[in-house]
């Protein structure tokens, strides 16, 4: 598929670009739906083991719905697109591969979110995030409400979500919205050795201990207890754990197929 407000990048680490540095990668409706489609690309393309999300130019990630394009719309419209965003919101909170957000700039309400819904963030020094909704006598519609508590905790998040307040990198590090805050210019350097360490892992292990972790957040305990066995009977009948077996007896690096 050829896009136009986003970039992709095949490989055993794929990688979304947000690529509307003009508009501070503000979400149109074109950029939700190509979200949707990249994130179905590399999660069907079994040469992908994981995957960045992050944005061109060096003030944004994204500032959110684009406000101006929201400005013209009738209810109806609002409400089309609306649909579509959620799907893109959870196209990123379901991607079954490890995902993990390269915030270079402003991350601001659904954009805040994108970044909330991956695994992790590694964030530039310029970083800022924040869910501004309530400013705009709205709340975050992108799933904030949930992942932000389930982050750093019911007090801070409520604290964020009600104050509509931006913070920097630094503070969101300090309350463990991000596990790592780089130098501009290192940003995709550090992610990228993140991910190498990743990636040379079990493909189907790294899934199925994403969805272990994600389901399993959900469950009480003894029931999460049997969505891990479950998870892990997925990987013992797999040929990569047969070939982790093999390469550890035969002192060499693994060479994993994702079967
Ligand atoms: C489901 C999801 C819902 C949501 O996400 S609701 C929207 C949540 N997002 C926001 O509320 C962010 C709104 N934007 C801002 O707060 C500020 O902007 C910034 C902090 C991002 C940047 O402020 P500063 O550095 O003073 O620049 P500037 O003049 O405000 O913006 C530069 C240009 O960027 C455009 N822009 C900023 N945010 C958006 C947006 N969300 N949608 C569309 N355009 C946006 C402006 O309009 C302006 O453009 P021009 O230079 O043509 O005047």
């Amino acid at each position: 598929m050829a896009y136009e407000t986003i970039k992709v990048e095949r490989g055993q680490v794929g990688i979304i670009t947000f690529n509307r540095p003009q508009a501070l990668n503000a979400l149109n409706t074109q950029m939700a739906r190509e979200l949707v489609a990249a994130l179905e690309e590399l999660e069907l393309d079994d040469g992908v083991f994981a995957a960045v999300l992050t944005a061109e130019g060096d003030r944004a990630f994204c500032v959110g719905a684009d406000l101006k394009e929201r400005k013209n719309m009738t209810r109806a419209e609002m409400k089309k697109q609306r649909e579509l965003f959620v799907r893109a919101f959870e196209a990123v909170v379901n991607f079954p591969k490890p995902l993990v957000a390269a915030v270079n700039g402003y991350a601001l309400g659904g954009g805040c979110e994108f970044a909330l819904g991956c695994d992790f963030i590694v964030a530039s020094e310029k970083a800022t995030f924040g869910l501004p909704e309530v400013g705009l006598a709205i709340i975050p519609g992108g799933g904030g409400t949930q992942l932000l508590p389930r982050i750093i905790g019911r007090a801070r998040a409520k604290e964020l979500i009600f104050t509509g307040r931006r913070i920097p990198a630094a503070e969101a590090y300090r309350l463990g919205l991000v596990n790592y805050v780089v130098p501009p210019e290192e940003l995709m350097t550090r992610t990228m050795a993140i991910m190498q360490e990743i990636v040379q892992n079990g493909p189907i292990a790294l899934q199925q201990a994403k969805r272990a972790i994600n389901l399993g957040l959900e469950l009480d305990l003894h029931t999460a207890f049997a969505l891990e066995a479950q998870c892990y009977n997925v990987c013992l009948a797999t040929e990569d754990r047969d070939e982790g077996l093999r390469a550890f007896n035969e002192k060499r690096k693994p060479v994993y197929r994702n079967r």
